[in-house]
C-alpha cells in the first residue's frame, strides 16, 4: 500500500507544485494504523531535524509533526504574539492546500516564559516565539487519522527525499524506542539560594508589594548515554494518561512534558480555560488520599493561591466573551502524583478571532507568574536563579480559522544529549512556608523523574 500511495502522493504533489501559483502546496490523505509515537520516532532517521508531539488531555486530538516546511520565528520581546499572528495570516496566503483537507496545515509551537530575560545556552534553538508548519503532519482527530505533506514548490524535489523515506518506513512494524540510560549525576540547582528567594518573596508579599509570585527551580540530571525523547514520551503516555503530552525538538534538543494545565482553547466562538493552582500530594491509601484532598479544599493558603487565578481568568474571559461559566468553588483534580484545586472556565460568544490573541492576554496567568502580573515578573527576574526558557510558557497549536488549543508547559524537562534539566515551581503567597513549597516542587518533578526512569512510581 505504501508504495502505491507514495507514487500517488508524489504524482499529485509534483503536478500541483508545477502548476502552483503560491510558494507552498500541501496534500492531505486519510491514513490508518500508525502509532503516533512510532511516527515521531521516524523523524531523525528520515533526515528531519525538527519534530513535535502533542496529545490533548483526552487523547482525542494527537498531532505529530516532522520537519519544518515553514517556520515563523520571533525574538521580539514586545509584540511577539502580534508578529506570530501576522506570520500566521501570511502563511495562509502562501499555500495551496488539496486533498481531504483543503485548508492550510495548522501551525504548532510555543513561546518563552519571559522574553525580557536574557537567554542562556541551554535554551539554544528556543526563541521568544516559534511556530512551525511541519513537512509531514500526522493528525488524529475524532478517531480519524490523516497525513498532510507540505512542500515548497521551488525545492519540492529536495524535500521529497525525506518524505519518500518517511513513507517507505511508515509501513514497517512499530519502532521500538531506545532504552533509557543509567543516571550518573543529579544536581539540585542551588537549593539554599532558592529557599532564600522564597523567604524574600514572602517578606515582599507580607510588606504589601504584591499578592502572589510563582518561583521555580531546576534540577539537572546527567545520564550514561543519550536520553531518547521517544522513550520518554512513551513512558509519559502510559504514566500520565490525563495530561497534555508535548514535545518540541530542535536539532536534537527536546523540550518535553506532561502538563495538566490548559491555558486556553478556542473553538469557533467558544473558549475554555482551567484555573489550576493549590496542590497537595496523593495519599498512599484511599483514606489518606481523601483526607489530603479534603484538607486541600479547606486550606486557606491554597485557596488564596487558587483564587488569584480564578479572579484573573474570570475577568479576562468576561472582557472578551458574552457569557462566562465557572463553578462557584474549586474542584479537585487528581493526577498520579499530585492533586490540585481546579476551576474550569467556559466563555461563549468570544469576540477574539485568533487563539493567539487569547494566549497573549492570558500569559502568564497568576498560576505561573503571579499577581499583579508586572510586579510578579519583576520579582521572578530578580529572585529566581534560573532561565525558564519555554518552561511555564504557552505551547500548542493554531489552525487557519484561528482556532486551537494551548497548554502551559509545566511538569517538563529539556533533554539535550546525555542531560535532562527538570523544572518545577510553586505559588508563593503571604502564608507560604519555604520548606513546604520546596517539597511541593519535588512532588511536581516526580512525573518527569518517573518517565526518565529515575524514580520508581509510587
Ligand atoms: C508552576 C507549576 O505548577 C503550577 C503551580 C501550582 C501550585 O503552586 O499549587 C499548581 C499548578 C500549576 O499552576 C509547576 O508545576 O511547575
Ligand atoms: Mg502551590
Amino acid at each position: 500500500m505504501a508504495i502505491g500511495f507514495r507514487h500517488h502522493l508524489q504524482q499529485q504533489l509534483h503536478r500541483l507544485a508545477v502548476n502552483a501559483a503560491r510558494p507552498f502546496v500541501s496534500w492531505t490523505e486519510p491514513w490508518e494504523d500508525v502509532d503516533p509515537v512510532s511516527f515521531f520516532m521516524l523523524g531523525p532517521s528520515c533526515g528531519f531535524r525538527e519534530r513535535f508531539f502533542w496529545s490533548d488531555r483526552s487523547g482525542g486530538t494527537i498531532l505529530v509533526g516532522l520537519g519544518s516546511a515553514y517556520a515563523i520565528e520571533t525574538e521580539k520581546a514586545d509584540g511577539r504574539f502580534h508578529e506570530v499572528e501576522s506570520g500566521r495570516r501570511r502563511w495562509e496566503k502562501e499555500i495551496e492546500s488539496y486533498g481531504e483537507a483543503a485548508a492550510p496545515p495548522l501551525l504548532f509551537g510555543g513561546f518563552s516564559f519571559d522574553p525580557h530575560r536574557p537567554r542562556t545556552d541551554i535554551w539554544r534553538g528556543f526563541p521568544a516565539g516559534k511556530l512551525v508548519a511541519p513537512a509531514a503532519l500526522l493528525a488524529v482527530r475524532n478517531g480519524r487519522t490523516t497525513l498532510t505533506v507540505t512542500v515548497p514548490t521551488d525545492r519540492g524535489e529536495r524535500e521529497w527525499g525525506r518524505i519518500g523515506r518517511l513513507l517507505e518506513r511508515m509501513d514497517e512494524c512499530a519502532a521500538v524506542p531506545a532504552r533509557l540510560p543509567r543516571l550518573v549525576s543529579d544536581k539540585e540547582e542551588e537549593k539554599e539560594r532558592w529557599l532564600a528567594a522564597v523567604r524574600e518573596a514572602i517578606a515582599s508579599i507580607r510588606a504589601g508589594a504584591l499578592d502572589k509570585v510563582v518561583l521555580a527551580r531546576a534540577r539537572r540530571l546527567a545520564f550514561a548515554g543519550t536520553v531518547d525523547a521517544a522513550a520518554v514520551l512513551m513512558r509519559l503516555r502510559e504514566q500520565q494518561p490525563f495530561a497534555y503530552l508535548f514535545a518540541f525538538e530542535q536539532d536534537g534538543r527536546c523540550f518535553i512534558g506532561a502538563s495538566p494545565e490548559q491555558l486556553v482553547q478556542k473553538e469557533g466562538e467558544t473558549c475554555r480555560s482551567v484555573c489550576l493552582a493549590g496542590s497537595v500530594r496523593r495519599g498512599a491509601a484511599m483514606e489518606e488520599d481523601e483526607r489530603l484532598g479534603a484538607w486541600l479544599q479547606a486550606d486557606r493558603k491554597n485557596g488564596e493561591e487558587h483564587e488569584f487565578v480564578v479572579q484573573m481568568i474570570g475577568r479576562l474571559f468576561s472582557s472578551v466573551c458574552e457569557t462566562v461559566e465557572m463553578p462557584p468553588a474549586p474542584q479537585l483534580l487528581k493526577l498520579p502524583h499530585i492533586q490540585h484545586l481546579c476551576t474550569p472556565v467556559v466563555g461563549r460568544g468570544c469576540r477574539e478571532r485568533s487563539v493567539l490573541r487569547l494566549v497573549e492576554m492570558m500569559h502568564p496567568t497568576p498560576a505561573l507568574g503571579g499577581t499583579p502580573r508586572d510586579r510578579a515578573l519583576e520579582v521572578i527576574r530578580s529572585l529566581e536563579p534560573l532561565d525558564r526558557g519555554w518552561y511555564a510558557a504557552p505551547i500548542g497549536w493554531v489552525d487557519s480559522e484561528g482556532d486551537g488549543e494551548w497548554a502551559v508547559a509545566i511538569r517538563s524537562a529539556l533533554l539535550a544529549g546525555n542531560e535532562a534539566v527538570l523544572f518545577a515551581g510553586c505559588g508563593i503567597v503571604a502564608d507560604s512556608d519555604p520548606n513546604s513549597e520546596y517539597e511541593e516542587t519535588n512532588v511536581k518533578m516526580a512525573p518527569m523523574l518517573s518517565a526518565l526512569g529515575v524514580m520508581n512510581d509510587g
